[in-house]
Order: C-alpha cells, then sequence, then structure tokens
C-alpha cells in the first residue's frame, strides 16, 4: 500500500485535536490505561485500544450531556425552532408536504450536523466533526459492479437510495433553501443542490453508523408520576445524538465496554477484565453480516451467526403449485386467497436459534438451526386449505390426502427443501465456490465483503437444508397410521 504521509499526519493530527477537545469539556473523563489508536491497516479506522490491563467495571470514559451533538443542545433550536416539533415517524412519507415542514428524529438530526458542519470553525463541534468520515462502505456508495457480488441477497432491495434522495429533496433542502443566512455564514460560499443532496447524504451515513438513541434513565420525579404533561415528555424521549468518544469505541459481537446513559452523563464501562493491548469494543446489537453492511460498511465473523436468508412467498407457492400438479387459472384463485389474509407475507426469514451475548459481552453458546419460521407454515397451511377450497371436488384424492396430517407435513417439508436448493441456485455461485474464493486474496475491500455475506446465507440454506432432511428421515421412520399410498397417488395427480 503506498504511505501518504500528509493524510497520515493529518489522521494523526485530527485524533490529538478531538481528544484534547474532548478532555476538556467540562465533567468529560477519559481514562489513562486507554488510547485512541489507528486501526486503518485492518480497515477498521480509528479505535480505542487499552494500554494496560484493565478491571472490570472501570469507567473508561464519561461524556457530559451537553458535549452530545443532539436536538436539545443545537444551537438551531433558537433560529428555526419550528422543525424541532417532529412528526414522530419513522421516515414515512406519506404525510410530506415536500417543503420540509415536517421533520423526524433522523432527518432533524441530518439538518443539526449540516447546520454545524457549515458553522465551520465557529461550530463547538470542529474538532468532533473532523473526525467523523466523509466517505463510507456502506452499499448505498457501491457502484453496481460491486453490487452484483452481493447477488441474490435480499439485502440488495433494502439500500434505500431512492428513498434516501426523496427524503432528502422533501424535507432537507427546502429547510436549508428557505433559511440560507441560517446555514451559510457570510463567509462560506452557498452549496448548490446537488452539493447540499451529497452533503446530507454523508450526513445520514454518519448517523446511521455513528448516531446513539438517547435512552434517559432517569427516575420520575414522585410529584410528576401521574401528570400527564410529563407522560408525553416521556413518549417522544428517543432522540438521536451524536456522542463523541463513544462512536469512536468499534464493535463486535463479542465485546468488552458498554456505554451506561445517566442523567448528566453517558459513561462507557468494561464489562469484564481488559488486557492491554486488546481493543475496546461496543455492542450494535444482534445484527447479520448484510445488515451490518448495510448500515456500517462493515462485516466480521463474529456476527455470521445471526445471518439469515429470506425464502420469497413467491418460490414457495410456484413450488408447491408444481408439486400439486394445479393448473395455473385455478393457482391464481389459490393465490388471491392466500393474498386476501390480513397477516399475509411476502417473504420468510430463515435463521438460526442463538441466544444473545453475555452480560460480560460473550456468546456462550453456539448457533443452530432449529425450526422453520411459524408464520411460513401457517402461511402453507393457509394456502392449502385456499387450495382444498378452489378445487371444490370433495372426493379427489389430493383433496383427501391434504386432509392427512401427516401427508401434508411431508408435503410442507419436501415443499420448502426444494424451495431451498433452488433459493441456492439464484446466488449464481455455491457456498464452496464463495468459501474458495476467500481464501485468495481481493484487490477490492467491498467485493469481499459481498462474498462473505452472500456466502453467510448460503451457509443458512444448506443448514435448513440438513434439518429439513432430519425431519424427514424422522417423519418416514413413524409408524404409519393411514395407508400411504393414496397420499403419494394423489400427489402425482392433477387438481
Ligand atoms: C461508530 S464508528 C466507530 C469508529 C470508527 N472506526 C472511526 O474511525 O470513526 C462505526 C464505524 O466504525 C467501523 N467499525 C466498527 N467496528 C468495526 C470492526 N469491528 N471492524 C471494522 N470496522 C469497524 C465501521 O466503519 C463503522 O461504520
Amino acid at each position: 500500500m503506498e504511505v501518504d504521509s500528509d493524510a497520515d499526519s493529518r489522521f494523526l493530527e485530527g485524533t490529538r485535536h478531538f481528544l484534547s477537545w474532548f478532555q476538556s469539556l467540562p465533567g468529560a473523563t477519559f481514562h489513562q490505561d486507554i488510547a485512541i489508536e489507528d486501526l486503518r491497516g485492518r480497515n477498521a479506522g480509528r479505535g480505542i485500544v487499552a494500554q494496560a490491563d484493565i478491571a472490570a467495571d472501570t469507567v473508561l470514559f464519561t461524556i457530559p450531556r451537553s458535549s452530545i451533538l443532539c436536538a436539545t443542545t443545537s444551537p438551531l433550536k433558537d433560529k428555526i425552532p419550528d422543525i424541532f416539533d417532529l412528526d414522530n415517524d419513522d421516515g414515512d412519507e406519506s404525510d410530506d408536504e415536500g417543503d420540509g415542514s415536517s421533520q423526524n428524529s433522523w432527518t432533524l438530526l441530518i439538518l443539526i450536523l449540516i447546520y454545524e458542519y457549515l458553522q465551520g470553525s465557529s461550530s463547538q463541534w470542529k474538532p468532533y466533526l473532523d473526525v467523523l468520515p466523509s466517505t463510507f462502505n456502506t452499499p448505498m456508495f457501491w457502484t453496481s459492479s460491486q453490487l452484483s457480488f452481493l447477488q441474490a441477497s435480499a439485502v440488495t432491495s433494502k439500500i434505500g437510495q431512492a428513498e434516501a434522495d426523496k427524503m432528502i429533496a422533501s424535507r432537507i433542502l427546502p429547510v436549508i433553501r428557505s433559511h440560507p443566512q441560517t446555514f451559510f455564514p457570510s463567509s462560506a460560499t452557498p452549496l448548490s443542490d446537488d452539493q447540499l443532496m451529497q452533503l446530507a447524504h454523508r450526513m445520514g451515513s454518519t448517523i446511521m453508523s455513528y448516531a446513539f438513541d438517547l435512552e434517559q434513565d432517569m427516575e420520575i420525579p414522585e410529584q410528576l408520576e401521574n401528570d400527564d404533561e410529563w407522560e408525553e415528555d416521556r413518549e417522544g424521549k428517543t432522540m438521536l445524538g451524536m456522542v463523541p468518544m463513544a462512536d469512536i469505541l468499534n464493535a463486535d459481537a463479542e465485546f468488552n465496554a458498554h456505554i451506561n446513559h445517566a442523567e448528566n452523563a453517558l459513561t462507557a464501562v468494561s464489562l469484564r477484565p481488559i488486557k492491554k493491548g486488546e481493543e475496546i469494543l461496543n455492542f450494535y446489537g444482534p445484527l447479520s453480516s448484510a445488515e451490518l453492511l448495510r448500515r456500517y460498511g462493515y462485516v466480521t465473523e463474529k456476527h455470521a451467526r445471526w445471518d439469515v436468508v429470506e425464502l420469497p412467498w413467491g418460490l414457495v407457492s410456484s413450488v408447491l403449485q408444481s408439486r400439486l400438479q394445479v393448473q395455473p387459472e385455478v393457482w391464481e384463485k389459490v393465490s388471491a386467497l392466500v393474498q386476501q389474509n390480513d397477516e399475509y407475507e411476502e417473504a420468510f426469514v430463515l435463521e438460526r436459534q442463538s441466544v444473545d451475548p453475555s452480560s460480560t459481552g460473550l456468546l456462550e453458546e453456539p448457533a443452530a438451526f432449529t425450526s422453520l419460521p411459524d408464520e411460513l407454515g401457517e402461511q402453507f397451511k393457509l394456502c392449502l386449505k385456499a387450495c382444498k377450497k378452489v378445487t371444490e371436488s370433495k372426493n379427489d384424492g389430493a383433496v383427501r390426502a391434504l386432509n392427512d396430517k401427516d401427508w401434508r407435513k411431508r408435503l410442507y417439508l419436501e415443499t420448502i427443501i426444494e424451495v431451498v436448493m433452488q433459493r441456492e441456485k439464484e446466488y449464481g455461485t455455491t457456498l464452496e465456490e464463495d468459501d474458495q474464493l476467500l481464501r485468495s486474496s481481493f484487490s477490492d475491500e467491498r467485493e469481499k465483503m459481498a462474498v462473505w455475506v452472500r456466502r453467510g446465507e448460503k451457509q443458512i440454506l444448506r443448514e435448513a437444508q440438513a434439518w429439513i432432511k432430519t425431519q424427514l428421515e424422522e417423519l418416514r421412520n413413524k409408524p404409519v397410521q393411514q395407508p400411504e399410498e393414496e397420499g403419494r397417488a394423489a400427489k402425482r395427480r392433477r387438481i
């Protein structure tokens, strides 16, 4: 790798400046045995590393609430108070006027960040803003060639570029355009719509991978306990905020620190003894590799235990139709009945059973594939009922077979195993080919992460296949209660 010493010294200078700014904040603490280190060598940006052995329950650093950049601390509140009346939706644009009049906690924080960024040196958060990223590895910023490495992963449909563009155009740009003096100080060159769009994307992505939900673990004062106003206040309590230093912590599925939220400050506390040289790690939640990539732009081996794969109902339905040999015009009626159900689902998620990390941040039990989703079984059952209703010919052998519980169970398992195998084929390469690829070297880290994501999904499909096989085996070994032949023959007959 080419060494860019200018960029390196800017990086180090940014870290130094940020740390001294942080330490100068009233009420902030930073333990003497930890340091912010340059972890770019392993694609992890900055991180915090123990410089000596640290005991469990040690306060690693303290962040005063006044230093958090959020709706309550932003100077923008005095300048454009109207936008602080939150809509309390989660980005749903249905009631959006397109004039920036309705904000949610997400869009408001984008505006707050853009405002601070445009204030340059006069922002009190400048040293902090300087260590926030300007580029991202999340799929939102990938080329179509890089995205193609994700193959048939459902994550490709969740990137949300178009929705983000729409949200920025309707909620962010109108506010900035109608308050030019507020956003652009006299010294600053106003930005074009395209530049603002890019800046908003950058801030949106920063929030996605850096912001915290600010819970307020406050005791309710007795005299206010039955006060309606207080209740209302508490309802809207979840506020997004940028928390300096807490967001320098990297994270993994096994971690050794936790951020505690108290009334006046947030503290990072060690969950167990941490050895000198160990990275201090937080936890972003039980996220699959695909979700970790989508939100944070990285993957780790340990997160793969929460990998998931989606089975579209359309695929289940078409495999079932061909197994039952139902004609297309009849199956259309069956499908219409299934879709009328209030709980109709378009896709089902296969996942392992996995316990959460322990209170000390360790994963104590392996994750295992132990069942198909109940909702999939319910919808399958509903589909068979619809099939029976539509075909009407009550004497038909297949309909009689549908009444046989074991036959239905076998039909379900055989259908899903076929769906699982077809789903794997949609990816274009096999699990074994991906494994081989992952053993080679990649010139593009994004391609490697994509292969990791798709490989994890294929692994779940294989585990699901193995589990279904054992279920079928058990069913085969079960004593037969009814003549088997009828059901089998019925399967071959047309309904
Ligand atoms: C809250 S920030 C953590 C600090 C960040 N490393 C930095 O330099 O600003 C979250 C981002 O850090 C990176 N990150 C976090 N944990 C990581 C890990 N275990 N391995 C690699 N990158 C990680 C990802 O880019 C993620 O979007």
